[in-house]
């Protein structure tokens, strides 16, 4: 759709250099212009020059209704979006925390007999033996307290110098992990750029990679931005990468509460409009945390309804591929290599570029659900505004009348669930080769089940040119994506083994009934991985297997 430049007024400010004042009244779409926005919140989005816009500022002026009107409404929205929070369950029960934390702390106690015995098993003196000791940190979701009931818990598990990640953390911590009660699924993820051990505790998802610090000891709160006990390899910076951006977006977002309340809303809204993927080319959950934190920081005042309004028109309005950098003078300034259509840098050192599988379809479908968001909430007077629209199911039946479906089957459940995240893992390939041949694509991250496949098997529908011209010749595209599923040497053993991959054009008057592609993501099915487990009478289970963000592509 084409829009018009908004008309941007020259604002002289004594003592500071001339700025633009950018009118988003004057934002004029063709064909049909939408409703002109009627007004914002005074003080919520203050004048800011944005670093997206040189010399620029993206302030509102429109201001038609008086100050205590817009007030009263920000109030009423704001209530209306808590409520909203409640009736979809996005903050965990009390006894869903509960489990959480009795998890955490189990696992601490397992990490600590886990140390003594390594000690042992090294020949240390018996001083060392009893006091040494190591610590688990959360991070992810969990840490930044944005999870979901459904979210993992990603934990990073720190021990002293001596023990060893591929020895002591690999196979004598994960056979003691493998033998609690309540553990089960356990795998390990070795070759990946941050390893980790992957398993479920009393039935929540962990994440559990390894760091070692230079230290015989470390403690429960361990400083780990001491340079002097970072273990100087790659892995080792990666690692502890997670916990250390956490506490740096922690330490800058000026309201702890508005974060956390405006994450869990883009986070849910991210899934329900089909952009919450790393692998399928869209945002991941660090991603989101830094764009809701540079809001945040930006806006210390503003409401969480202000928050999401002005998250959609600062990132639709964002000049892509200019950096999004959180304020911290601790940051060293520094470009992306110009591949990056969204670069994103990690608050902490060593600062690099979160990474990302964003290509260019990806990027369109982001821009239009930004821009669809910014159009929902812009207008405080909008007297039929609810929240729901904006959290509504992405239409894929509507707007695709072609889709690509990609059947993954194996075995058993086990063995899909590494299948599926090993060709998730290689998603990004088939994403560009069907940009190169058919220039669009929207792979929908969603997960789905035929029924009337015998095996078991996972489903992905994506979506193909919206004006149903497409070119592709299926075959050619599977060829070429089987040799880059087939290329790892790790993975070889897929070549020939029980698990499948097929693909397929399909009408979407031909989807069995049974699959609404229009119903969207629920936060219940995160990712959305709603597998049956054969071996356990057709019982249904939600997968564990979260990508591995840095393994793969
Ligand atoms: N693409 C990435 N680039 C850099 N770090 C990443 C990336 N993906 C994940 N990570 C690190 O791993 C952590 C956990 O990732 P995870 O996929 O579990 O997402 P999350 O933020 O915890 O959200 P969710 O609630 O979906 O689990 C992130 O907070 C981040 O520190
Ligand atoms: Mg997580
Ligand atoms: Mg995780």
């Amino acid at each position: 759709m084409a829009y018009a430049h908004p008309v941007q007024r020259r604002v002289v400010v004594p003592g500071q250099a001339p700025l633009i004042v950018v009118d988003p009244r004057t934002l004029v779409f063709s064909p049909a212009p939408p409703p002109p926005p009627v007004g914002y919140l005074p003080g919520a989005i203050p004048a800011i020059a944005s670093p997206a816009f040189p010399g620029v500022v993206v302030a509102p002026v429109a201001l038609r209704l008086n100050p205590a009107s817009l007030l009263r409404i920000d109030e009423q929205r704001t209530h209306e979006l808590i409520q909203f929070m409640v009736s979809e369950g996005l903050v965990p029960t009390p006894e869903e925390d509960m489990k959480r934390r009795d998890a955490m702390e189990q696992l601490k106690q397992i990490v600590l007999a886990w140390i003594k015995l390594v000690a042992c098993r090294h020949g240390l003196p018996k001083e060392v033996i009893s006091s040494t000791s190591a610590t688990i940190l959360p991070f992810g979701s969990y840490g930044l307290g944005v999870h979901g009931s459904d979210s993992d818990i990603d934990a990073l598990c720190i021990g002293p110098s001596f023990a060893t990640l591929e020895e002591d953390f690999f196979d004598v911590l994960k056979n003691m992990i493998q033998s609690r009660p309540e553990v089960s699924e356990v795998h390990c993820v070795k070759s990946a750029k941050v390893p980790l051990m992957r398993f479920k505790f009393g039935g929540i998802n962990i994440d559990f990679p390894y760091t070692q610090l230079q230290a015989i000891s470390v403690p429960e709160f361990v400083d780990i931005f001491d340079p002097y006990l970072v273990v100087s390899n790659e892995t080792s910076w990666r690692s502890l990468s997670g916990v250390r951006a956490n506490i740096r977006i922690l330490q800058l977002v000026p309201s702890l509460k508005n974060f956390q309340s405006m994450l869990r809303c883009i986070k849910l809204w991210a899934r329900r409009r089909g952009v919450y993927s790393h692998l399928l080319g869209f945002f991941g959950g660090i991603h989101l945390a830094i764009l809701a934190a540079h809001v945040c920081q930006r806006y210390p005042n503003a409401s969480i309804s202000a928050l999401m309004a002005i998250f959609f028109e600062y990132f639709w309005l964002w000049r892509w591929p200019e950096p999004v950098i959180l304020l911290d003078n601790s940051i060293p300034f520094k470009y992306p290599d110009g591949r990056a259509l969204m670069p994103i840098l990690m608050p902490c050192s060593p600062f690099e570029w979160c990474n990302s599988n964003i290509t260019k379809s990806t990027f369109t479908k982001i821009k239009a659900e930004f821009q669809r968001g910014h159009f929902l909430t812009r207008d405080l007077a909008r007297p039929d505004f609810d929240w729901t629209f904006l959290f509504k199911p992405f239409p894929y039946v509507e707007k695709y009348s072609h889709f690509l479906r990609i059947l993954l089957t194996a075995h058993d459940g086990d063995e899909l669930r590494d299948w599926v995240g090993w060709v998730k893992s290689r998603f990004r390939s088939l994403l560009l080769k069907l940009e190169a041949v058919q220039g669009y694509c929207d792979p929908n991250p969603i997960e789905y089940m035929d029924h009337n496949v015998a095996e078991p098997n996972v489903v992905f529908y994506w979506g193909l040119s919206p004006n149903g011209c497409f070119s592709i010749s299926v075959d050619a595209i599977k060829e070429d994506f089987m040799k880059s599923v087939n290329k790892d040497d790790t993975y070889s053993a897929y070549q020939g083994s029980t698990c499948k991959l097929d693909m397929l054009i399909v009408e979407s008057c031909q989807l069995p009934k049974y699959i609404h592609l229009d119903k969207g993501s629920t936060k219940e099915l995160k990712a959305c991985w709603k597998i049956l487990d054969y071996s356990n009478h057709m019982k249904p289970i939600y997968s564990q297997y979260t990508p591995q963000y840095s393994g793969g592509t």
